[in-house]
């Protein structure tokens, strides 16, 4: 039988689309968010007219590097994967650009070059294992080894918030309302389990002072009983206080997210409680992994396969999980569909997952996918269509990308705390230990 032609899977083009998306006033401890934020759309383009995409932070910084990154990609095949990270290194990192802001303060740990390279790879990675499933007609998941779970469970990400941003700032609404009370938790928790039927909540603590979030907590437990329950100051507490938020709620919660800041203070923590300690903030490379695990200062790492490097670099770093009997879940930022199923594939493909993982996208009213992806029971089923299963809907990512281009600059790099300035003028990031 003759051989069937070879397909050309070179790059022809990558396409770089940066967009700003909706988003409602969630409360940090940084400050809030903005009306809307960015995120970079990467669509990867074969000689044979197959398309890939990919999604990723779309600050300035990474941006900066991602033009120069796609211009090096034509020519090289999709499925050469391994020579991404070399091709990203030979492009400089605009340090002036790479600054505090870019990182959100530290939300979502250290800066380094390494890690925005990393969280640009990640998209072009994403996107050519899109267009490889869509060539051989496979998914994503199958190109990774193979599901070993049909759905991926996702946990409700609760926020304090204000109903609606300051008044006079242009912004999508919506109708979840206020939250800013244990009353006002259990409520928002109460819609994010009829709405998408999650089993598990995790609360963005670090707002009010750890006596009201204890309390949400508390209250949270008791309309909810058995479901497991997270709390997450992103560091904004001494060792002393993570203690006593550990002795106080260490009867219902699942785990403790960045109690405290950096691998040291949550060593001291781990030291002094039963409860298990999460991260996204102490262990977010691969050189942060050997002192905060030999320490003991980790027991789940929330892995993010933007600043992790990819899919293929999450499957690694649960290797190396494994190997250190960490348990592994999912951190979530401001994502949208291309990035939810790209979580959801790597995750079914992971045995040892067995914490719910985070995501942002039910407060991400607006989508660049002609069909949203869906939660039955909290779960995303995993899609078996070829590639990650998602369709780029071209007018609404036209229209996202209008306004980017639209704005002055203002918004074209996520500032919580500039944006908390716009209610309260005198706000300034709080140093932590915050309390
Ligand atoms: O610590 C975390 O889970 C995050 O960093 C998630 C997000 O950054 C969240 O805190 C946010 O967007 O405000
Ligand atoms: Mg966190």
């Amino acid at each position: 039988m003759p051989t069937p032609p070879r397909r050309d899977l070179a790059i022809a083009e990558v396409r770089l689309t940066p967009i700003l998306v909706a988003d409602p006033p969630l409360l940090n401890t940084q400050g809030v968010h903005q009306p809307y934020t960015p995120r970079l759309i990467v669509e990867v383009v074969t000689a044979d007219g197959t398309t890939g995409v990919g999604e990723t932070y779309g600050d300035t910084g990474y941006l900066g590097l991602a033009r120069p990154f796609a211009q090096r990609l034509t020519g090289r095949q999709v499925t050469d994967l391994n020579g991404l990270s070399a091709v990203a290194d030979e492009v400089a990192v605009d340090r002036t650009r790479a600054g505090a802001r870019l990182d959100m303060g530290g939300l979502r740990g250290v800066q380094t070059a390494d890690k925005l390279r990393l969280s640009v790879v990640s998209a072009v990675e994403v996107a050519c294992l899109d267009a490889q499933g869509k060539a051989l007609g496979l998914p994503v998941h199958a190109l990774l080894g193979g599901k070993v779970r049909n759905e991926v469970e996702y946990s409700a990400y609760l926020f304090y918030r204000w109903a609606d941003h300051p008044e006079g700032v242009a912004c999508e609404k919506d109708d979840w309302g206020a939250a800013l009370d244990p009353e006002g938790v259990v409520a928002q928790a109460r819609a994010f389990k009829e709405r998408y039927g999650f089993g598990s909540f995790k609360l963005k603590g670090g707002v009010f002072p750890p006596d009201e979030e204890i309390a949400a907590i508390r209250a949270l437990a008791e309309a909810f009983p058995g479901h497991p329950l997270r709390l997450d100051p992103n560091g904004a507490w001494s060792v002393r206080t993570s203690l006593k938020v550990a002795r106080e709620l260490g009867d219902v919660l699942e785990y403790l997210e960045d109690p405290a800041l950096g691998t040291a203070a949550m060593a001291e923590v781990a030291a002094g409680t039963d409860v298990p300690l999460a991260t996204n903030m102490c262990v977010t490379t691969f050189p942060e992994i050997e002192e905060a695990f030999t320490r003991g200062a980790v027991q789940v790492l929330l892995s993010d396969h933007h600043y992790w490097g990819g899919l293929r670099n999450t499957r690694e770093l649960a290797a190396v999980c494994r190997a250190f009997g960490v348990g592994l879940s999912m951190h979530s930022n401001t994502h949208l569909g291309i990035s939810l199923a790209a979580m959801t594939h790597v995750a079914s493909t992971v045995p040892d997952l067995h914490h719910a993982c985070d995501t942002h996208y039910p407060w991400q009213s607006e989508d660049v996918v002609t069909e949203r992806l869906s939660f039955e029971g909290g779960r995303i089923a995993v899609p078996d269509a070829p590639g990650l299963g998602v369709t780029l809907d071209r007018d609404r990512l036209a229209a996202l990308h209008a306004r980017w281009l639209a704005d002055d600059g203002t918004l074209r790099d996520r500032d919580d705390e500039a944006a908390m300035r716009v209610a309260d003028p005198g706000w300034v990031t709080p140093a932590v230990p915050r309390w």
